[in-house]
């Protein structure tokens, strides 16, 4: 499944390339560099549509199985004059666990920013000033079994791989206890930003588990092996102060708690990330998503083709025209 999505995402068919050439020959240069790259990210947006429409026939049986665990809901509100999404996991009454309906309405969430072409960034966060506690352990109970505790996981990788590569910037704003799937949730985004009292503990020995999520395999990338292994088998609590130290964690906000206080000063620390077009911010994280996942030649053959729909665009015309420095 991994492997098919990179491949959907980033290949460049024969069939494109002889549309290319033909529109080459009648057309100057940058102006024909311009077009060709236009078609590469609409076909880059048509086959992530395709893989948001897609359903994995191996994590079909489980979706009857979560619907039956409603609860709580996975709230999106998309800032159009910022290009700043917010994920809110809200389920407050059980410190937002992920309740069934909540994984299959992650998903749908996910899908919807999969096609957000004006976006720049998402922070995703938990309702009333906690992150997220994991599973919610009343379906955890009801699916005990390694099948159905297999496909849940399946589900939840494929939503959490296709979060971590969307094209945009993403940062868990980490408040109170992020625990269980809820400290693998934050692995799936770009930056981790942690309020100062926060705390991120893979919880998962303590329950006789391992990370299913995709957590390990993530967290592993981001600490290290020695590091990930320390935290995962001693369910070590990590602060910010022990996070920063290890490299989990990318800012601490210092600010008081209430309602959307963190949410701002995360927001604005996004700010020095994501100024400027969205079209160059979606290419500058596409180049570090096959960066970071695929082999290099592939990851270089990517690289080239995001650098094309980028070259001699509006953003990179307009850079030309003012002739700048950059001091
Ligand atoms: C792959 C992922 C992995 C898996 O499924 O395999 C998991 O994520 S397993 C789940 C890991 N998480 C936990 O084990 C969390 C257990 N809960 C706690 O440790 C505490 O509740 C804590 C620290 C989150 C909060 O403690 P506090 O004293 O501040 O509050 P309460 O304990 O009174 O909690 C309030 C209320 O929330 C319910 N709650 C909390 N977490 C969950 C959860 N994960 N699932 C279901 N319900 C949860 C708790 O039971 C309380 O409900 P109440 O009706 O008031 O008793």
């Amino acid at each position: 499944m991994l492997i098919w999505v990179i491949g959907t995402v980033f290949k460049v068919t024969p069939t494109s390339q002889n549309r290319r050439s033909s529109i080459m020959s009648v057309c100057g240069a940058a102006r024909c560099r311009w077009i060709q790259s236009r078609g590469a990210v609409r076909r880059i947006l048509q086959q992530n549509r395709t893989v948001c429409s897609h359903r994995s026939g191996s994590a079909e049986g489980i979706r009857e199985k979560l619907q039956v665990f409603p609860g709580g809901s996975i709230e999106l509100q998309k800032q159009q004059e910022s290009g700043i999404a917010v994920l809110t996991v809200n389920n407050p009454a059980r410190m937002n666990a992920f309740s069934g309906s909540m994984m299959l309405e992650l998903e749908q969430r996910v899908c919807d920013l999969e096609t957000w072409t004006e976006g720049k960034a998402v922070i995703v966060q938990g309702a009333a000033g906690t992150f997220c506690s994991g599973s919610d352990l009343n379906a955890v109970r009801a699916i005990a079994n390694p099948h159905d505790g297999m496909k849940m996981c399946e589900f939840m990788q494929n939503t959490l791989t296709r979060l971590l590569r969307l094209p945009l910037i993403s940062a868990a704003l980490v408040e109170g206890r992020a625990l269980g799937g809820g400290a693998e949730l934050t692995t799936a985004c770009d930056f981790r930003l942690m309020t100062s009292d926060a705390v991120i503990q893979f919880v998962h020995k303590h329950m006789g588990l391992v990370p299913g999520w995709g957590g390990a395999a993530r967290l592993v990338r981001i600490v290290g092996s020695q590091n990930a292994l320390k935290l995962l088998s001693g369910a070590k609590k990590v602060d910010p102060d022990f996070g920063k130290q290890m490299g989990l964690v990318d800012e601490v906000l210092h600010c008081s708690s209430g309602e959307g206080n963190a949410l701002s000063h995360a927001e604005r620390w996004l700010g020095q990330f994501i100024k400027g077009p969205a079209p160059v911010i979606q290419a500058v994280k596409k180049v570090v998503v096959s960066g970071r996942e695929l082999p290099l030649d592939e990851a270089l053959r990517t690289e080239r083709s995001v650098f094309g729909t980028v070259w001699g665009g509006p953003a990179n015309l307009e850079a030309l025209a003012l002739k700048p420095k950059h001091k």
